[in-house]
């Protein structure tokens, strides 16, 4: 399922209109009976049914047209229904003036929220007297930046009011583009989204407020998306497959062995860390490598002998310290260079110079990597100008959380959570590199400009080590032949997919620990 931007869904609307001759009001019509059929599935539920008094908060754009045409349909489905203008009616133009004139002589009860020329006054109390539940048609997608006056008093009010609300395309207040929220910010039970979904109903903190989204057709026909270059996908089963050509589960053929599903080498883990390592490698067994290798400095490897029968120790000289520090990067090269895939970062550490260290073995690994942790920190700090990122001719993965994301690109961590799919999608066309930013609704970014937001994965996944977990998966992934995109897309999926079956059982999402994740795989 595709996820537009306002200006792609503006796009895709005029094309409509004026290519296809499909006329604005019918557009207009389908979606507001649209959004009516979800208001009575949303009362029916709630064992309402058309027993249900509706007030429909209507804006003086589009989205109040929309609005308006809801009322009509839910009246004549039987419900009470009510319309409150945000502001004068007088002021709405083309389409949704239509709509008005229509609602005015079916005679729909109607009150307008301000009218300071009138003397109308927000601080009214009443206006939400004797209903049940609110139609949010204020602001879609034409609006920009904090809602104004009296738009602003009008959604803090109805907010305030605690009824349930179902957002006509967006919640007021949100940004369709990123998901940021202004002060006034409607919060929705359920959210109809018209066409397509606009990418803010799926980030933070715009999905708290979105509620359940529901995408309904509205008669721009199909493919309009894709033609119109839209390439922001939510990333599903369906997406894998009608996107990226990939089953789930991936196929795994009767005629096949060991060498058929990839060697992967995890580099990762320390003295004091050394769990990071083994989760990582864990998860890559879990995800279906043939063969997985722990790579530890060798002083360090004898003591953890026996951990996990499946998983190979790789010692790699050092200078009898037992630390990465000491390993030069041509002997971690020299070692990746049987696998088909590295995994380097997690629970490594930091020492003085490991920036270069890093870029000098990335320079030398032919094989794709996976990037994580301390290894971003690295190249935080060593490879943060344009064109100072190692060359590399294979596959780059990197999978960092907002802190990691924030260091790399020299942000805040709320500058970097502002607008993660375009900093992560910038990031990747930047560097050349697939990018997972990690949290919740990750995104996966391609440096070819696709980007998919995940709707795997709970709160309970964020605990110690499921990172780790992640980079492993997706390690294995690329190891067993999957592109970059691919592996990235399909592991972020499957994490979250893992952590959400570990969760449902147990009696709490809190419980859930990385290795019940790594087992749910
Ligand atoms: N996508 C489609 O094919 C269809 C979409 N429909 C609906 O139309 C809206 C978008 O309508 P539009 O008229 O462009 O904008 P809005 O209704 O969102 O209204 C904006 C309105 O408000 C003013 N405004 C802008 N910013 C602010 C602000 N910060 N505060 C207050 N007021 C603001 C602006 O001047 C406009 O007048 C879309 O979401 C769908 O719901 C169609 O009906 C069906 C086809
Ligand atoms: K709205």
């Amino acid at each position: 399922m595709e996820l537009v931007t306002s200006a792609e869904m503006r796009a895709i609307d005029a094309r409509t209109i004026e290519e296809f001759g499909i006329p604005q009001a019918i557009l207009m019509e389908n979606a507001g009976r649209a959004v009516a059929e979800e208001a009575r599935r949303h009362a029916g539920a709630a064992g309402r049914g058309t027993d249900f008094g509706w007030l429909v908060l209507a804006g003086k754009g589009n989205n109040g047209g929309d609005g308006l045409v809801c009322a009509r349909h839910l009246r004549d489905m039987g419900c009470r229904v009510a319309v409150l203008y945000a502001e004068s009616p007088d002021r709405m133009q083309g389409a949704a003036a239509l709509q008005r004139d229509i609602a005015a002589r079916l005679g729909i009860p109607a009150r307008v929220f301000a009218q300071p020329e009138l003397g109308g006054d927000i601080t009214d109390a009443g206006w939400f007297d004797g209903c049940d539940g609110l139609i949010d048609a204020l602001l879609g997608t034409g609006s920009a930046g904090e809602p104004r006056e009296p738009y602003a008093s009008l959604i803090e009010a109805a907010v305030k009011s605690g009824l349930p609300v179902v957002a006509v395309d967006i919640p007021s207040g949100l940004d369709a583009d990123t998901g940021a929220v202004a002060k006034a910010c409607i919060r929705a039970e359920s959210t109809v989204a018209l066409a397509y979904a606009k990418r803010g109903l799926h980030q933070h903190p715009g999905a708290a407020h979105a509620g359940e989204v529901v995408v309904r057709r509205i008669g721009i026909p199909a493919g309009e998306a894709e033609r119109a270059g839209v390439n922001t996908y939510l990333l599903n089963a369906d997406s894998l497959q009608a996107k990226l050509g990939l089953s789930f589960p991936l196929p795994r053929t009767e005629d096949s062995h060991k060498g058929t599903y990839g060697h992967v080498l995890v580099a990762a883990g320390s003295a004091l860390m050394s769990g990071a390592g083994l989760l990582s490698a864990r998860a890559a067994l879990r995800a279906g490598s043939g063969l997985v290798s722990w790579a530890q400095p060798a002083a360090a490897a004898p003591g953890l002998r026996g951990f996990a029968p499946e998983i190979m120790l790789r010692a790699v000289q050092d200078e009898g310290t037992g630390e990465w520090r000491q390993v030069k990067p041509e002997r971690l090269a020299e070692a990746a260079s049987g696998a088909d895939a590295l995994v380097i970062g997690p629970g490594m550490g930091r020492w003085e110079g490991d920036g270069a260290w890093l870029r000098s073995l990335l320079e030398r690994v032919q094989a794709p990597v996976l990037v994580d942790a301390d290894a971003l920190n690295m190249i935080a700090d060593a490879c943060a100008q344009p064109g100072a990122w190692p060359q590399r001719n294979a596959p780059t993965v990197i999978t960092p959380h907002p802190g990691e994301m924030a260091r790399l690109a020299g942000l805040t961590v709320p500058q970097t959570q502002r607008d993660r799919i375009g900093l992560a999608r910038d990031y990747a066309a930047r560097h050349g590199v697939t990018v997972v930013l990690k949290g919740a609704r990750t995104v996966v970014a391609s440096p070819d400009g696709r980007a998919f937001v995940n709707t795997t994965g709970n709160p309970g996944m964020a605990t110690g080590g499921a990172g780790d977990a992640l980079a492993g998966i997706i390690g294995s992934l690329l190891g067993q032949g999957l592109n970059a995109l691919e592996a990235a897309a399909y592991g972020v999926y499957w994490h979250g997919l893992a952590g959400d079956r570990a969760a449902a059982s147990r009696p709490q999402a809190a419980s859930l620990i990385a290795g019940d994740i790594v087992e749910a795989l």
